[in-house]
């Protein structure tokens, strides 16, 4: 089986109203031992929709029945029913590797991962969003796995790192930077550096499954990009860095603190155990830990120092409330074979998202000589093929056109699609660079995009030294966008830190494309609050986009459009967008104790300031990359 078909599965399961199959024959733990015809077609059927519901991929258990019956096979069924297992897999052409074993009540348990062998242009792709303090060890861990060199506890990784870096994204000034790590369908690892450098195409070529790591900067200066790393680059995941000597200092809390609000899963990996005395180490994880179960974070925290450990929580990460603690060395190597281990087991967030119509974010642009425009970033559900239609916008005023993309890359990759949840660049034909910018969007023309100006949001006040109150103007970030807003009208006359309130945002530059129940992070310096998007409200009038007006007129005249076309918007919310605000208020109530505990932490205030991106006249980051290097 390969990826198309696994797609055409998805496809199926999701759009046709299947009969349901009756799988109770297959249920008994012994199935596998010696399986009638029927019995095999069934398991095979069975298989191949588990490995396509987690695209591409799936843990089998083995000797683990579903009806109820004591666990395990003795050794003889226990072979046989690996050897049906492995039959299976091969008729789905598929590799069958054994992640554990162990004794059960009867017998033998174990898990297998069934990975299907996908052709060399396609692959799984897993982002992971690297944050942690500074010198956390982050650079070093990334520049360990990419290109399996241990570190000698100097710096040794990270420039390595740093140097192939330079060399393949000089021009970028961007400070989000990407690594990655290939992983073929066995689960071993394909990056090998040649002369300190990875040929991504080879990596992306030999893998079934690409981790790319999303380098954020662990300075509170940079603290901007980070957010926007986080929110603009979709990580499925978050890799949380500390180091074992220095504890959790500095924005490691902030970080915890975003991963949080935005609702993406957490793993911990602490580093440097080589030269931490244990004591240390040992206070560094009893605080971990706390703030981990803290009221806030509500986690359940489990050290991982075992196979069968990697095995439990990969399998279990995909909820948001396990958080599994890797304690690592870059120098000597301990536990990067688990660290490894785990990152090949990790599974996609987004699932069937495929048939839905497309839609692409776009978090940079690029001006590549000979090739024109690229604009890179995430295709948020949907797929998108060669020489497809789009429309691209909102312009400063608000219109989006048609735009056909004329080749796609991913990592690059020369692809002929790409799908909800994968990254990618695209060159586009008749367009100047300048005439784009992050936050803009590239849909399908079904979606009929509208541009906002305005929109309902429901927020949660995480730190404000003082009060909020109309008129205040802060950036808000919500996925690819980021632009200053300030609020026109709230329910409340002020807001200060721990108050959530229903707000009406405006946009001060241009009117975006938004949707509603998109998280967003509202934050100016030492200000911080996090929340949803309740009800985008679509410009449709030139009035909107008259900026020379008073601010309280246009506000005005605003308002009555909107009355107009949606008497709704002044009175109560819809009852959608009630829904979204109820289950709004419970994640980020959740949220609430830890980030102010988070946001009370003295520590975490640097005067700001130093290094900042160059902006062209355009207000577009000045990159100029070679298009291989969008991706
Ligand atoms: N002994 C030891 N040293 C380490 C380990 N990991 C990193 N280091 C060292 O710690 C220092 C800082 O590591 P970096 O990788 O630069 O830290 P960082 O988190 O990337 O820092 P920023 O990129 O500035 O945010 C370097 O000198 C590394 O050699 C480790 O496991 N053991």
């Amino acid at each position: 089986m390969d990826q198309s078909e696994v797609n055409k599965i998805n496809e199926q399961m999701q759009h046709l109203q299947l009969p349901a199959v009756d799988y109770s024959s297959i249920r008994s733990k012994t199935v596998l031992v010696s399986p009638t015809e029927e019995q095999f077609e069934l398991l095979q059927k069975r298989l191949k929709e588990r490995i396509a519901e987690s695209r591409g991929e799936t843990i089998y258990d083995l000797g683990i029945g579903e009806d109820g019956s004591d666990n395990g096979l003795d050794p003889e069924e226990y072979d046989a029913s690996l050897a049906t297992l492995q039959s299976l897999a091969t008729t789905l052409n598929a590799d069958c590797v054994e992640l554990r074993r162990r004794k059960a009540e009867k017998g033998q348990t174990g898990q297998y991962l069934i990975r299907i062998k996908v052709d060399e242009t396609d692959f799984m792709e897993i982002r992971v969003a690297v944050v942690g303090n500074v010198d956390a060890g982050k650079s070093t861990l990334l520049g360990v796995l990419t290109h399996g060199e241990l570190d000698n506890g100097r710096g040794f990784a990270r420039q390595r790192l740093f140097r192939h870096k330079h060399e393949l994204e000089s021009g970028r000034t961007s400070s989000v930077g990407n690594d990655i790590l290939g992983f073929d369908s066995q689960g071993n690892v394909v990056n090998r550096a040649e002369h300190g450098n990875l040929d991504w195409v080879k990596i992306c070529e030999q893998s079934a499954k690409v981790i790319t790591f999303i380098d954020l900067a662990g300075h509170e200066r940079y603290l901007k990009t980070t957010v926007f790393g986080m929110t603009g680059h979709a990580p499925d995941f978050g890799m949380l860095m500390i180091g074992a000597n220095a504890g959790i200092i500095g924005m490691t809390k902030e970080h915890l603190g975003l991963s949080l609000a935005l609702s993406v899963p957490v793993f911990v990996v602490v580093t440097k155990i080589d030269m931490c005395p244990p004591n240390i180490l040992q206070e560094t994880l009893k605080l971990l830990v706390k703030i981990l179960k803290s009221q806030g974070c509500r986690k359940v925290p489990v050290m991982v120092r075992t196979a069968d450990e990697v095995v439990l929580s990969a399998t279990n990460f995909v909820s948001e409330r396990l958080c599994p603690i890797f304690q690592v060395s870059n120098v000597t190597g301990e536990n990067l074979d688990l660290l490894k281990m785990f990152l090949n087991l990790l599974t996609t967030r987004v699932v069937g998202l495929d048939e839905l119509p497309a839609e692409f974010q776009i978090d940079d642009t690029y001006s590549v000589p000979g090739v024109g425009t690229v604009v890179s970033g995430t295709c948020l559900q949907g797929v998108i093929k060669l020489n497809d239609v789009l429309m691209l916008g909102p312009d400063p005023l608000g219109h989006f056109q048609p735009i056909p993309v004329k080749s796609i890359h991913r990592k690059r990759m020369n692809v002929r699609e790409v799908r909800s949840g994968q990254t990618a660049s695209f060159a586009l034909k008749k367009i100047k660079r300048s005439q784009i910018r992050k936050g803009m969007v590239m849909v399908s023309p079904e979606l009929n995009p509208q541009a906002c100006w305005e929109f309902e949001g429901e927020i949660l006040v995480l730190h404000h030294p003082t009060t909020i109150s109309q008129r205040y103007q802060a950036m808000v970030h919500c996925g690819s966008i980021r632009q200053t807003a300030s609020i026109i009208t709230m329910n409340k006359d002020c807001l200060r830190t721990g108050d959530k309130a229903l707000v009406r945002f405006k946009f001060i530059k241009h009117p975006e494309y938004i949707k509603n129940g998109q998280r967003m992070v509202f934050r100016e310096g030492r200000t911080k609050a996090v929340g949803n998007i309740l009800k985008p409200l679509p410009h449709t009038s030139a009035t909107n986009v008259n900026r020379s007006k008073p601010a309280k007129m246009q506000r005005n005249t605003q308002q009555q459009n909107q009355q107009n076309q949606n008497p709704n918007v002044n009175g109560t919310t819809s009852n959608a967008a009630a829904n979204v605000s109820a289950n709004a208020n419970n994640d980020v109530k959740a949220n609430l104790d830890a980030v102010l505990e988070i946001s009370t932490d003295k520590r975490n205030i640097k005067p700001r300031g130093g290094k900042r991106k160059r902006y062209g006249p355009s207000g577009q980051s000045e990159n100029t990359a070679p298009v291989e290097n969008a991706q």
